[in-house]
């Protein structure tokens, strides 16, 4: 089955899963913004990766006119984030960013990244920021861990990032 996978990473950690799952499945590794949808014709499977930005995804508006225009296709789209991959979140992301009618033509994965504040752009920077100061202005005992866990890797990088998330999406593809 001729694979590819397409991806939009900002700091790394999607392109980590993409360049894993590329190697597993023997995929085309595409980076998002030099995609063009008359070349995936050839593709019998399309993977497609971005990051959670505040629960929107990178690359949302290509992917979703893959899912409107080549859904003839098997299609995966996985999202990496810094949080952990509970369900609640997964489903938030999932219905947030595709409607009901969309969700039919893939299968979603959530494969947990990390954070490198060092590593952003100055506008996410300064975004990421703006969300640190509204945590900071809570008291300790009302943070979740998911919180206290984002005000530490401010300071540390975290990665979480591991092999054997890409598993269930590698499944998918191959059965
Ligand atoms: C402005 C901004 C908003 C973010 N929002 C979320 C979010 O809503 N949920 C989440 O899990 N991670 C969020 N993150 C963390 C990134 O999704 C995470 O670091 C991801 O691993 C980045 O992957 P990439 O560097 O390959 O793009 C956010 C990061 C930034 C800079």
């Amino acid at each position: 089955m001729k694979t590819a996978v397409i991806y939009w990473s900002k700091t790394g950690f999607v392109k980590k899963y993409a360049d894993w799952i590329a190697e597993e499945l023997s995929a085309d590794l595409i980076l998002g913004k030099k995609a063009k949808l008359e070349n995936l014709n050839e593709y019998d499977a399309l993977i497609l990766g971005g990051s959670l930005y505040a629960v929107g995804i990178t690359g949302l508006d290509f992917i979703k006119k893959v899912i409107a225009n080549l859904n003839n296709k098997k299609i995966a789209v996985f999202a990496t984030g810094a949080s952990s991959a509970r369900e609640d979140i997964i489903a938030e992301v999932k219905n947030n960013n595709f409607s009901e009618a969309e969700q039919e033509y893939f299968e979603f994965f959530y494969l947990r990244g990390g954070f490198d504040f060092n590593k952003l752009s100055l506008k996410d920077k300064i975004l990421m920021l703006m969300m640190k100061w509204k945590l900071k202005r809570k008291a300790v005992s009302e943070l979740d861990e998911e919180e206290k866990g984002l005000l530490d890797a401010f300071e540390t990088p975290v990665d979480f990032t591991d092999k054997n998330n890409i598993e269930d999406l590698i499944a998918y593809i191959k059965n």
